[in-house]
């Protein structure tokens, strides 16, 4: 385990020269503090020793060569951290660096943390939509070479304190094998909830939250119902950025076109609505939610991780319409187990999509 030392993590059988993200200059330089936390200025808390702008230019290949390691770790088709998507969104950026004696000098770094507030439509134990605004863990990476030391809890329990958050109150979006072992390791977070979305949420979810979480607008007359928002953007017929759909109403169709090659947690670009939309939103309340999201002990296909944010909620759309018009209360079984073969195939045959 890490211990603590002059300000600087350090694990406890660490002896080896430390094999990391080098950069051609002194990280040291320009992080102070062995964890930096960054938002969309990246302009860290404690001023860079060396002029600004050359502060900046280093900050934003970092960010961007730890972007790109973490993708390749998670077999993401592209970086879902960048310096600049960080500077268009309103996300955390945890950087690790290492303080040790040996890497004085060098610029070396050994993980990172990405974390954002979203607005999200999350089921319940019951199968209630919930709409809320968690704090969502968006990329986590810790070097190859060390991982296991302890690192990974030294930044999330770093985040958890700075963000003043429950780690029961977090959505994950979309953690690979490694991070739900994580997770279970040290937080002994092992039941989800099931969602109809990319995000993963854990049982405690919604016990003691201090953020508030409401149930959508009251129900109205059967035909005019129409979800969150949507009527105050008919009312003012314009909705502030911050103000649009949660996820997954959020993206216009073009959006969740891109999403879906980019493999992120798709930003709000659009408050138009998705075709479909009510009828999803009814769906929703004629099903109990079911397993399309996928089993958070299932396997999959690394290369098929994250990359469908767009597509699992065109595919939650199809499930749940086909749902309702069957009228079934339930989910049927077929939906409760991954396609035996090929999940296109299965939905050839059975006209519902598999997750
Ligand atoms: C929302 C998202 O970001 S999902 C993507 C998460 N990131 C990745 O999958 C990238 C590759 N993995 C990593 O970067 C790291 O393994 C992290 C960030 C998940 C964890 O960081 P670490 O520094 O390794 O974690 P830490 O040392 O504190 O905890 C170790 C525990 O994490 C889990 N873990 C870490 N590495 C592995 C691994 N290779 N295989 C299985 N479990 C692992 C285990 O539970 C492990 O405990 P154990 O060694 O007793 O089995």
């Amino acid at each position: 385990m890490p211990y603590i030392k002059k300000n600087c993590v350090v694990p406890s059988t660490f002896t080896q020269r430390v094999s990391t993200m080098e950069f051609h200059f002194d990280v040291h330089k320009i992080f102070l503090e062995p964890v930096t936390k960054l938002d969309s200025s990246l302009i860290p808390p404690r001023r860079p020793l060396i002029s600004s702008s050359e502060a900046q230019k280093q900050i934003m290949t970092v960010i961007d060569e730890i972007g790109k390691a973490s993708a390749k770790a998670q077999r993401l088709p592209a970086p879902i951290t960048s310096a600049s998507r960080m500077q268009i969104n309103k996300h955390h950026l945890y950087i690790l660096k290492d303080c040790t004696p040996e890497t004085a000098g060098r610029g070396v770094v050994i993980g990172f943390l990405k974390v954002g507030y979203k607005k999200l439509f999350v089921l319940d134990q019951k199968g209630s939509h919930i709409e809320a605004e968690p704090l969502c863990i968006l990329d986590f990476y810790i070097h190859e070479s060390l991982q296991r030391h302890g690192f990974g809890k030294e930044l999330f329990n770093y985040m958890l304190r700075n963000e003043q958050v429950e780690v029961q109150h977090v959505a994950i979006d979309r953690p690979s094998e490694k991070f739900l072992s994580f997770l279970r390791k040290h937080y002994n977070l092992r039941s989800t909830i099931p969602q109809v979305n990319n995000f993963v949420v854990f049982e405690g979810f919604f016990r003691d939250r201090k953020a508030s979480v409401k149930t959508p607008p009251a129900k109205r007359p059967e035909g005019e119902i129409k979800p969150y928002s949507l009527t105050k953007r008919d009312c003012k017929n314009v909705l502030k950025e911050e103000e649009g759909l949660p996820w997954p109403f959020s993206q216009s169709q073009s959006n969740l076109n891109r999403a879906s090659s980019l493999g992120s947690s798709p930003t709000r670009t659009s408050s138009r609505p998705l075709p479909g939309e009510g009828d999803f939103m009814k769906s929703l309340r004629a099903c109990r939610p079911h397993s399309l999201h996928r089993a958070a002990n299932s396997e999959e296909d690394p290369t098929q991780r994250r990359r469908t944010s767009a597509m699992n909620f065109s595919r939650g759309l199809m499930a749940q319409k086909n749902c309702y018009s069957r009228h079934i209360s339930h989910s049927p079984p077929l939906l409760a187990r991954r396609p035996p073969v090929d999940g296109i195939k299965e939905q050839r045959k059975t006209g519902i999509w598999w997750n």
